[in-house]
């Protein structure tokens, strides 16, 4: 299965960054179906000069949990995350939820640029053979519960 969706989000002291280089690599996301959070997809937005991303709610207010859900619905195949770890969110709970789920429904995450480097230039991003190992959760949804 190639990448055909992929979330983007950054905190505001990496927005800058998030934003040069997807400018930088347009062309390996032009094919791409883009989400991402309010205010980086605003931010995406007019520098790509691309009016098809998919914008959700600003991060604090949802947007985190709104890419959390699209994942687990499994709409997205790539998060590419550019959290502050010099900086304490309001939405720190909101933010380890999202990066739980990632991990859960095994897509793959890059948190930095140089993740996701590797990960864009990746000859999986376009092989329509790899299918990533879709989790199993049948134990768990079918688990002895007493009533
Ligand atoms: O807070 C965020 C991720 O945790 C990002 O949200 P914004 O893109 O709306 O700033």
């Amino acid at each position: 299965m190639a990448v055909k969706s992929v979330a983007l989000v950054a905190h505001d002291n990496k927005k800058k960054e998030l934003v040069d280089w997807v400018a930088e690599n347009r062309t390996r996301f032009a094919p791409l179906k883009l989400y991402a959070t309010g205010t980086t997809g605003r931010l995406l937005r007019d520098n790509l000069e691309r009016d098809d991303i998919h914008c959700l709610l600003s991060g604090p207010l949802g947007g985190d949990q709104q890419i959390g859900a699209k994942i687990a619905e499994g709409e997205i195949d790539l998060l590419v995350f550019f959290w502050d770890p010099l900086e304490p969110q309001p939405h720190d709970p909101d933010i380890k939820a999202l990066l739980r789920i990632a991990a859960l429904w095994n897509i793959p995450v890059a948190c930095n640029r140089a993740t996701a480097e590797f990960i864009l230039t990746s000859a999986y991003m376009t092989d329509d053979q790899h299918h990533p190992k879709k989790p199993d959760f049948s134990d768990y949804t079918g688990r002895p519960v007493s009533t």
